[in-house]
């Protein structure tokens, strides 16, 4: 894990799709300029579709132009990419395959360090890795790593069973599990906040906070992934990943060491305590939702059911609000609440920690309101953090106003910060796979999700569609927290 310039040659299944073409490139040559990549390095990217190696070059330096915005000549770095057209289900093109990059890490002296980066439908995964160890691509005299991208699954079962299928080439130790949410920065900003301040640790449990509050809202739509997404669904393509991961984190107890294991381990226990919600008691504490027509920054936006390849009948939720329980000593009674959803009113992923009032409020006697202390954590698009406390206002005897003490990470480092797959795959590359997922995490993480898929796809939802796209999803969202005497705080940056 020591090497900051490791060797590698990266193998990119899917090279001329979205992921690659929006993320992989753009990464990799950040890492480049940020003098992360050593020169001993060379990218061969795999797709079905015949392209020259000029060809690929062109197509990777538009993608990077794409991204910084900006004129891209770098001949030296584009240098290093490479492009071999192949079936991955045609077993006997993996020979030449093979060949190439072999002589690649002749070529690079890249010392037999393989990465084989799956950015292509899940479908594929099995295969690949199958073909990848019979025609030995993977007998390597270094390192050799799998990247494998979402849905890992759809559900335990089919989990269980890709697992068992790419374990037959690879170990656990050389998958990497992408959740591109392990990689922003506010995300592995949490367990420095929490662990790194005297002030927050002793309050962190069931005495001092009434509740957790986790929203990832988006402003698009499902764009060209309808075929995909309709059968997915914002349960299995946000929850059961990237919000699941966000509760660990902020769940966990301290790990013994910061090492990958250690972390691991103490997230895997919250996802384990995680209260199973049977299949009755799905209504009571999750709700789902499907965008209508509705307006956007001003712009109208059709509904869910009118977008490219959604069935115009569609019972899949595109917003999912829930209740979570920790049935665990730091952690009972206190509810996380998570919800997230497309063509919401704004992009923004925020996490709020209410705390509890004081004992005996000694300055709210009358009807005014109680201000309850918040630490929000801004995820993103601005990335920071926010403490919400009473002082006293000036001047007025003893009244009190609320106010704010503010962190603005991207404000004072004035650049932006790494793009999460940036960090992800520098991470892969050095071996470090403390921000990718492990098997027992993504396990656990299905047991949790299954029973609700089922009631949902098993029952049409007949309110659907139930929320106009430019809002902040179906009533029922907020009904989920006025239950418990709660309500969602705003995610607007400035607001409460
Ligand atoms: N796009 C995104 O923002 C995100 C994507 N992901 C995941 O990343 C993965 C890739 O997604 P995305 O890039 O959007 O997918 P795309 O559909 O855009 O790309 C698929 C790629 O696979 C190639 N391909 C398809 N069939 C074969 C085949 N039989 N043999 C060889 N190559 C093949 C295609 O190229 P060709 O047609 O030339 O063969 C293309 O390069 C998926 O698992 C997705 O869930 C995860 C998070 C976000
Ligand atoms: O994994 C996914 O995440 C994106 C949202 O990611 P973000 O970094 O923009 O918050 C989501 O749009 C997509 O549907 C999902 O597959």
């Amino acid at each position: 894990m020591s090497n900051v310039n490791p060797k590698s040659l990266i193998v990119i299944f899917g090279a001329t799709g979205d992921l690659a073409k929006r993320k992989l490139f753009p990464s990799i040559y950040s890492l480049y300029q940020k003098g992360k990549l050593s020169e001993e390095f060379a990218v061969v990217g795999v797709a079905r579709r015949s392209l020259s190696d000029d060809a690929f070059r062109h197509y990777v330096s538009e993608a990077i132009e794409h991204s910084t915005k900006q004129q891209f000549l770098d001949e030296a770095f584009i240098s290093h990419f490479y492009y071999h057209s192949l079936d991955v289900t045609n077993i006997a093109s993996y020979q030449e395959l093979k060949q190439l990059l072999e002589r690649l890490d002749s070529t690079y002296n890249i010392e037999g360090n393989r990465i084989f980066y799956l950015a292509m439908a899940p479908e594929f995964f099995g295969t690949i890795t199958a073909h990848l160890k019979s025609e030995g691509l993977t007998n390597v005299n270094g390192w050799k790593r799998l990247v494998i991208e979402k849905p890992f699954g759809h559900d335990l079962k089919s989990a269980q069973h890709l697992n068992k299928e790419i374990r037959k080439a690879f170990s656990e130790k050389e998958i990497f599990r992408i959740d591109h949410y392990l990689g922003k920065e506010m995300v592995q900003n949490i367990e420095v906040i929490r662990f790194a301040n005297a002030i927050f640790e002793p309050l962190w449990n069931n005495r001092f906070i009434a509740n957790i509050q986790i929203t990832s809202s988006e402003t698009l739509g499902v764009e060209d992934r309808g075929r995909y997404y309709d059968h997915s669904g914002a349960l299995k393509d946000m929850v059961q990943n990237h919000m699941l991961q966000m509760v660990a984190l902020l769940a966990m107890e301290p790990p013994i060491k910061l090492t990958t294991d250690d972390i691991r381990s103490e997230k895997v226990k919250v996802l384990r305590a995680l209260r199973p919600i049977s299949h009755d008691e799905v209504g009571q504490y999750f709700v789902r939702g499907q965008y209508g027509r509705g307006i956007i920054r001003e712009k109208e936006v059709i509904g869910y059911r009118e977008e490219n390849n959604v069935d115009p009948d569609s019972n899949t939720e595109t917003f999912v609000a829930g209740k979570l329980m920790i049935d665990n000593f730091r952690w009972a009674g206190v509810p996380f609440y998570i919800r997230t959803g497309k063509r919401m009113k704004e992009k923004s992923t925020k996490i709020v920690v209410q705390f509890k009032d004081v004992p005996m409020n000694l300055y709210y006697r009358t009807s005014e309101n109680v201000h309850p202390n918040l630490l929000v954590i801004h995820i993103q698009p601005d990335e920071g953090i926010t403490l919400h406390l009473n002082a006293k206002k000036s001047g007025e005897s003893m009244k009190t106003t609320p106010i704010k003490l503010d962190y603005c990470y991207n404000c004072i480092d004035g650049i932006n910060t790494p793009e999460a797959y940036e960090k992800l795959l520098y991470d892969c590359m050095r071996g470090d796979a403390t921000n990718f997922t492990h098997w027992d995490e993504v396990a656990a993480s299905w047991s949790f999700i299954d029973p609700i898929a089922e009631v949902w796809t098993n029952t049409k939802a007949a309110d659907f569609p139930n929320y106009e796209a430019g809002s902040m999803g179906p009533k029922a969202a907020d009904e989920l927290l006025q239950k418990d005497g709660f309500h969602w705080w705003s995610i607007h940056y400035n607001g409460q």
